[in-house]
């Protein structure tokens, strides 16, 4: 079993800005976290990544990256604190970055969106062995549940990381965010041309984009950067639609 002494021994460690706030309990947490997904992922694909070290610098701070720009654009956006807030992670797969943000902000209602059986079960063993109450897990397509009054313009914020071009995230993810909330998609380097694509999907669904921020430019693994649109009246009924429409292209 791994222990924070031992990750804190390895090199790269110091490299991690963002864990470094969090407190005791909070990196235990995550100490479980990435020990049991790379436990699961020997039997089956959850990421492709093999270390420790590698993990916490691409997934874990990577997703903690999201948090500044997040809380910063909510607080200026929306004109209010981001104490508590509901937030669903689109495609979430193995739990990123929403396992990460439900751990570093434990006053945040998190929602795990993931279409595959197998990696909910995943997710339903791991927010029990990390002990998260905030988390809940929603197995289907966000297609699907963007129609399903349950979740549809319910949230306050959307994440979505390496799921689909921004095109098909806008459509996937702007329907489950109320009037005056937040989506934020988590990019690699240079996303200009894949988010210009993208502003006429943003604008169908009801939204803009307000801005592409770099959020660590010290990453080894490469620049990051996000986009965040805000909604900005509800989005037309027709959205998102069904993924079994025959030759559907991107908005
Ligand atoms: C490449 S993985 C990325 C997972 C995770 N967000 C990450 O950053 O590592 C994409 C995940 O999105 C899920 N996914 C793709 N399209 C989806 C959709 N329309 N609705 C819900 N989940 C979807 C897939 O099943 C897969 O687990």
């Amino acid at each position: 079993m791994l222990n924070p002494r031992e990750l804190k021994s390895h090199k790269s460690v110091a490299t991690l800005s963002h864990f470094g706030t969090l407190t005791s309990h909070q990196k235990n947490q995550i100490h479980l976290y990435v020990e049991t997904l790379l436990q699961w992922n020997k039997r089956m694909n959850l990421t492709a990544v093999r270390e420790v070290n590698e993990v916490m610098e691409r997934h874990v701070e990577d997703s903690l990256a999201i948090l500044p720009p997040l809380s910063d654009c909510y607080r200026s956006h929306c004109a209010t604190s981001c104490d508590k807030l509901s937030l669903v992670d689109v495609g979430t797969g193995a739990g990123l970055p929403g396992v990460v943000l439900a751990i570093a902000r434990p006053e945040w209602d998190i929602t795990l969106m993931e279409s595959m059986n197998k990696r909910c079960v995943f997710l339903e063993h791991v927010v029990g062995v990390v002990g998260s109450s905030n988390i809940q897990i929603v197995r289907g397509r966000a297609e699907n549940l963007g129609q399903n009054p349950c979740f549809r313009e319910q949230f306050d914020v959307a994440v979505a990381r390496a799921v689909a071009e921004m095109r098909i995230l806008a459509e996937y993810c702007l329907p489950l965010v109320r009037v005056g909330g937040l989506f934020i998609a988590a990019k690699g380097h240079d996303p200009e041309d894949e988010i210009k694509k993208a502003e006429s999907a943003i604008q169908k669904v009801g939204a803009s984009l307000l801005q592409v921020c770099s959020v660590d430019s010290q990453s080894p693994y490469g620049q990051r950067t996000v986009a965040i649109c805000s909604k900005d009246r509800p989005t037309p009924l027709k959205y998102p639609r069904d993924p079994g429409t025959p030759a559907k292209e991107p908005l």
